[in-house]
This record gives C-alpha cells, sequence and structure tokens, in this order.
C-alpha cells in the first residue's frame, strides 16, 4: 500500500503544488489522479519514486518512508511509464523492453526472452521487436512503454498521462489492455489523467485534485457520479453524470417479458390479436431479427413476410442498464431486445419496466 501523510511540495519559487495531501493507495488496484490543469497530479505522482521531493510530509511504501530508501532502490521496485512512451530512440524495441531485466544483472538470452514476452502480453505483433521506436505508431510505442515498465515485474506501477498522445480509438484499446493486463497481474497502480471519462473506466477509486494541490474527493466510480461531494467536483464529472451512472447499475434488477417475442415461422393469425403493438421477431434458434408493428401485419402468411423495424440489444447479466437502455433508443419500439451470452433472446424489457429500473436509480441518489 502507497500512503500519503500530509504531503506537501512547495517548489523553489514558492509555487505550492500539493498541499497537506493525504490518502491511501490501496495494493493491487488502479487509483487515479485526476483533475485540471496544474492541480499538482504529476507532482504527487513523482514524489512517488523520489524523482520529486516532498517539502513536508510522508509518503509511505509498505509502511516505509519512501524518503530513506535510495532512490535507485526505490525505483526498481517501481514501474513508470510517460506520455509519449520516453523510449530510446537508437535501441530496438526489444532492447528497448529488455534494458530493465539487463540492468538487474540477467544474461542477454533471458532478458529477450523476457523482453518478447512482455511485448506479446501488452499485445504486440513480435515482429516489431527488430524495430526502433520511430517505425511504430504512437499507440504501439505506448505499448512498449507499459512492457518496459514491467519488464522488472515491479509491484507499483505510476502511469502519467500514458494514453493521452493517441487518438481516441488507439486510447480506448489500450485502456482495455491495461484492464485485461490489471485482471492478471494484480499491480498497485497509479495512474494520472485530466480525461475524467478515462479516470471513471479505469479506476478502482478516483482522487479528483483541485488546482493547489487539494483532495476533493476520494471515491469508487459509482459513488463519486452518484455523490460529487461538492460543487467544483460535480462541475469537473460533466453534464452527462446521470447517464454515465447507468454504466455501473447492473441490468439485473430489469424486469423482462417473455411473452413479446414470436417465431418468424409463426401464422400472421395467431399473432393478429394480441393487444401489444410490437412484436420481437425471432429465428428459430431464438435469435433477435426484428421488430414487427402488430398494425401493419398483414392478412395472413407468416411473420417472416412482414417488414422488420430495427432493434437493438443488451447481454442480459453482462450489460449495464445503460446498455439496455441504449438498446431501447435503438428501436421504435422503445423496447429493448435482452439475449444471452450466445445471442440468443432471453426476453424483452419494455418501456415500463425501463422507467421503473430507472426511477430505482434515480432514488438511490442521496440515499
Ligand atoms: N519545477 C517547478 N517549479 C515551480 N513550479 C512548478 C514546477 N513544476 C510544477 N510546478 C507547478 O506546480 C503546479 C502543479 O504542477 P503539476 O505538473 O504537478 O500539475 P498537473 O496537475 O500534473 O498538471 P498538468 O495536467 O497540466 O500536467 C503547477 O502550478 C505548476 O506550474
Amino acid at each position: 500500500m502507497i500512503k500519503f501523510d500530509r504531503v506537501t511540495k512547495r517548489y523553489a519559487d514558492g509555487t505550492i503544488a500539493v498541499d497537506g495531501l493525504s490518502l491511501e493507495v490501496p495494493t493491487g488496484e488502479i487509483t487515479v489522479f485526476v483533475g485540471p490543469s496544474g492541480c499538482g497530479k504529476t507532482t504527487s505522482l513523482r514524489m512517488i519514486n523520489r524523482m520529486i521531493d516532498a517539502t513536508e510530509g510522508q509518503i509511505l511504501l509498505d509502511g516505509v518512508d519512501v524518503k530513506s530508501i535510495d532512490p535507485p532502490t526505490l525505483r526498481r521496485g517501481i514501474g513508470y511509464v510517460i506520455q509519449q512512451a520516453g523510449l530510446f530512440p537508437h535501441r530496438k524495441i526489444v532492447d528497448n523492453v529488455a534494458t530493465v531485466p539487463h540492468l538487474l544483472g540477467w544474461d542477454r538470452k533471458k532478458a529477450r526472452d523476457r523482453a518478447m514476452e512482455l511485448l506479446e502480453r501488452v499485445g504486440l505483433d513480435l515482429k516489431m521487436a527488430d524495430r526502433y521506436p520511430f517505425q511504430l505508431s504512437g499507440g504501439q510505442q505506448q505499448r512498449v512503454g507499459v512492457a518496459r515498465a514491467l519488464a522488472a515485474d515491479p509491484p507499483v506501477l505510476l502511469m502519467d498521462e500514458p494514453f493521452s498522445a493517441v487518438d481516441p480509438i488507439v486510447r480506448t484499446s489500450l485502456q482495455e489492455e491495461l484492464l485485461r493486463l490489471q485482471a492478471e497481474l494484480n499491480k498497485t497502480i497509479v495512474f494520472v489523467t485530466h480525461d475524467i471519462d478515462e479516470a471513471i473506466k479505469l479506476g478502482d477509486r478516483v482522487a479528483v485534485l483541485r488546482v493547489g494541490g487539494h483532495l476533493a474527493q476520494l471515491a469508487d466510480p459509482p459513488t463519486l457520479l452518484a455523490r460529487p461531494a461538492d460543487d467544483f467536483v460535480r462541475e469537473f464529472l460533466g453534464r452527462d453524470r446521470g447517464i454515465r451512472r447507468l454504466s455501473f447499475i447492473s441490468d439485473e434488477g430489469l424486469r423482462l417479458r417473455a411473452d413479446l417475442t414470436v417465431p418468424a415461422s409463426a401464422e400472421v393469425s395467431s399473432v393478429r390479436d394480441t393487444a401489444e403493438d410490437w412484436l420481437a421477431v425471432v429465428d428459430g434458434a431464438d435469435r433477435p431479427l426484428g421488430w414487427a408493428a402488430v398494425k401493419d401485419l398483414p392478412e395472413s402468411g407468416t411473420v417472416a413476410d412482414v417488414p422488420l423495424a430495427p432493434y437493438g440489444t443488451f447481454v442480459r447479466g453482462r450489460d449495464s442498464l445503460r446498455g439496455a437502455l441504449d438498446a431501447a433508443l435503438l428501436s421504435p419500439s422503445g423496447s429493448a431486445i435482452a439475449v444471452d451470452e450466445d445471442g440468443r433472446v432471453a426476453g424483452v424489457a419494455t418501456r415500463e419496466a425501463l422507467d421503473e429500473a430507472l426511477g430505482k436509480v434515480a432514488g438511490g441518489v442521496g440515499a
């Protein structure tokens, strides 16, 4: 565990970058420091590995004051990833990653094998291993940066805006890769970003800092979204806070109806008299085909002859309420089709059911 105990950093010119910061970073979790430019995120991060020394207070790593550990020893147990990856330009990719194991005295082959293993782990094509950094895209370089930070298998990883310089699509895939890696590795990660969406996606806990280096709130993402501590945090979270909260709420409380589906092979005459406006049409394997408007049903024939309206689906038990709502908005029926992991229809969440579930969410705010 990393513990900040009333940590202050005053730079030589008198700037107070961090002011009496106290917080704990639990082992094996991702803690994100987020906040506007100049709020002291980077300074806080760098005080952990002593690239910057605190003016007052203590940072304890598993109970030991980092100031009592000499920086090279300290940094051996702490991986560090920065924006633009910071790779050595004149070394091949594999050698960039093997540098730390090499410094730790591993022989050349063992260090190289470790580097190749890590490149694979971070999702990089091994053909890249013998290239130089300039021959890689920004996103690929960031992957190498992560592999390099993991090379000595440090228990702690510090990441300073590591994905800020890449486009949104690459950024999303790097974020997902990090979450996948973390599920395997369980590192203690401190991640700095100014992007609240990134913070909410990656953080087990999110520390929101305000300018002057004050901690405004430390909470898990659902709590942060439901109960911001003050106006500053509320504003920082942005206008669509309510919608984003739905991503953290499981769809399990959503009532499904089993009686709103009809096989495409059914005779129209068997469904004409239903009181419903819409029916979800499924194929022989129970997979959704679309929505049939009951009022537009022909006089005779099978449902297969009916023109179908578009539909949206969500995976029951895996998607959030936001996924269900999104699926409903993709269809003129206003209802969402729930499917199981194999894509078979599990039921229909009607507008009424969604309304009921959303009502419970709204009722939970401030509770
Ligand atoms: N070496 C320095 N000397 C004086 N002031 C500094 C120094 N380094 C940083 N600062 C100031 O300390 C404050 C916090 O800076 P820091 O880089 O930690 O913020 P940040 O939250 O990481 O910002 P950004 O998101 O813009 O990178 C800022 O006001 C900055 O200008």
